[in-house]
């Protein structure tokens, strides 16, 4: 029998803390983490703050720009910090769960970098979280091992992917956690226990702990990560300038400072990512009250479309301009077992997505499974050759203004089998969500909480706005959804059989109401987590 660790004054654990919890919960860690919180807490809520009074002046009708406060960063002539050589090859990077069998998969599948997820691909229940950082550790350590129920036994090869990991946004909470009385950020709570408890062991081997930054609105946010940074990195008397940071993004308001959230981290960058799922979330979001916006079904929102591809080129062109990797997104496409054509129709999705990454200039990209790591690969592989990117392809010939990144089009068709599409999709994903799974196949795609986040902003904004028409001539409604949310619930309650859990039935429920409350919930995995706590 262990006895609780005991901890400084004010940190408090509500979470169970088995032996093994015990050796990432030590007290010197939460004492890094309660410094961190003491020092940060309140920049991140007025950050925060700052993203609700940014929101009404969007309700308002005011339209994002280029901020004109910071145009000196913008026509500067300034670089980001040299990158250490276990980033300069980042041509295919792997994404998945902190989950110890999926690290063993991703790390040993051939892409040049795994990153392992706190976040889009995590339900971060307790368990998940702890477990995690001791995943975390073990694949630092390159001691992670496995044995499955089956008693097949994973162990990790001679070369593997560089291990980058994502903490949680800014928004969410670690429940468990309190110091002083005051919950702590989730965000501050996932990156201090990785960097704490693996820093040191890192730098001892030339590398160190990297980064991805999620769902940032704006170079405020930036900056305080970049504080972050530099304050642990003394608290541990690590150099400045050690650990990298590589920033998505994905909300319509960082991309009109790309520039500035590089410049404020450029000690500490490693570039930009276009998180695509959150970015068209957030375009729904921010906008979902303006009568002239309304996007089509989802599956019609690709890389193309105009606003994505300004977002694209203009993400891209900031990063070369500034010596910054520029890695692209997420084709949600997975491979497709017992259907060779559909298998074959999936992967052609891929190669076009990555042809076209690769040949825009794109240092790498993202695969969700490792049966599209040899896809990708081949991509970037025809354009690098020997080369371990292409930081130096300028991209001068883009121009991209505001108008285009606000240029939010194709508008039609939205059809009742999208509007159906985005109620099953949605249901499934938050009942998998609630019952422990963040990322999950669903009718042959990859779905995340990014993904499931525009499946419900869609139907919520459908309702409202009076372009929110179906092809037939139909209007979206309250009726009309909760017409189609029973069929669509009845018909999954039918396949699933047994495994149609009260997790479900309540994610059915928690579905309706993210979609038809009036006030627009900012993240289904706000609701999910309080059902989760
Ligand atoms: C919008 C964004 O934020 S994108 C980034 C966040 N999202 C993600 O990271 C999602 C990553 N992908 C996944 O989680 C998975 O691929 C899923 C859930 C979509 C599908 O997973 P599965 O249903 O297990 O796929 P499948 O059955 O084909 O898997 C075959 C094998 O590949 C492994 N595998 C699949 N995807 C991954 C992955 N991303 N990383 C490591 N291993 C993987 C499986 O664990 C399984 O291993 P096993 O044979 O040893 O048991
Ligand atoms: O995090 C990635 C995204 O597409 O969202
Ligand atoms: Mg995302």
């Amino acid at each position: 029998m262990m006895t609780r660790p005991t901890y400084p004054a004010g940190i408090e654990i509500e979470g169970s803390i088995t032996p093994e919890f015990a050796e990432i919960l030590t007290p010197e860690a939460m004492e890094f983490i309660s410094k961190l919180h003491r020092k940060f807490e309140p920049r991140r809520r007025e950050l925060l703050q700052a993203r609700i009074t940014r929101q009404k002046a969007l309700d308002s009708g005011k339209l994002p720009d280029f901020l004109p406060e910071t145009a000196e960063i913008r026509n500067g002539d300034w670089k980001i910090a040299p990158l250490p050589k276990d980033l300069l090859d980042r041509r295919v990077e792997i994404t998945g769960p902190v989950e110890r069998k999926m690290m063993i998969n991703a790390l040993n599948s051939g892409a040049k970098i795994f990153m392992t997820d706190f976040e889009d691909a995590n339900c971060p229940s307790w368990e998940n979280q702890i477990q995690g950082q001791i995943n975390v550790r073990d694949a630092y350590r390159k001691t992670i091992s496995f044995t499955s129920p089956q008693g097949k036994e994973y162990k990790l090869n001679d070369q593997i992917a560089t291990l980058l990991v994502r903490p949680r946004g800014w928004h969410l909470m670690e429940k468990h956690v309190k110091i002083d009385g005051d919950i702590v950020s989730g965000a501050i709570f996932d990156f201090a226990l990785s960097f704490y408890h693996n820093i040191k062991h890192l730098v001892a081997n030339g590398s160190a702990t990297y980064y991805y930054l999620p769902k940032m609105e704006s170079h405020l946010e930036a900056r305080l990560w970049n504080d972050i940074f530099c304050f642990a990195q003394d608290e541990l008397g690590i150099a400045r300038g050690t650990i990298k940071g590589t920033v998505l993004i994905e909300t319509i308001l960082a991309a009109f400072e790309m520039e500035e959230i590089l410049y404020e981290l450029r000690e500490h960058s490693a570039g930009l990512n276009a998180g695509r799922w959150d970015y068209i979330f957030s375009c729904i979001k921010k906008f979902k009250t303006n009568k002239d916006f309304c996007l089509a079904d989802r599956a019609q929102i690709g890389m193309t479309v105009p606003f994505m591809r300004a977002y694209a080129l203009l993400l891209l062109k900031t990063c070369h301009k500034r010596n910054a990797p520029a890695i692209g997104g997420m084709s949600a496409l997975i491979p497709i077992k017992n259907d060779e054509a559909a298998n074959e129709k999936a992967l052609a999705g891929v190669r076009a997505d990555k042809d076209r990454d690769a040949a825009d200039g794109y240092d790498g990209g993202w695969v969700a499974h490792p049966g599209l790591v040899p896809v990708a690969m081949a991509a970037w592989d025809a354009v690098l050759g020997d080369k371990p990117n292409q930081i130096d392809k300028q991209r001068d010939d883009v121009n991209v203004s505001g108008a285009d990144l606000l240029n939010f089009q194709p508008e039609t068709p939205i059809t009742e089998t999208g509007l159906r599409m985005n109620i099953n999709v949605g249901i499934q994903y938050l009942g998998a969500w609630i019952s422990g799974s963040g990322a999950v196949p669903i009718h042959n795609l990859m779905e995340d909480a990014a993904t499931a986040e525009i499946s419900r902003a869609q139907i919520w904004q459908w309702i409202r706005s009076p372009k929110g028409v179906l092809n037939d001539g139909r209007k979206v409604t309250h009726e009309l959804f909760a017409e189609l949310a029973a069929d669509e619930v009845a018909k999954l309650r039918d396949e699933y059989g047994s495994k149609w859990t009260k997790q479900y039935e309540d994610a059915a429920e928690m579905f309706k109401m993210l979609t038809t409350s009036d006030d627009f919930v900012e993240f289904l995995t706000l609701p999910g987590y309080e059902y989760l706590a």
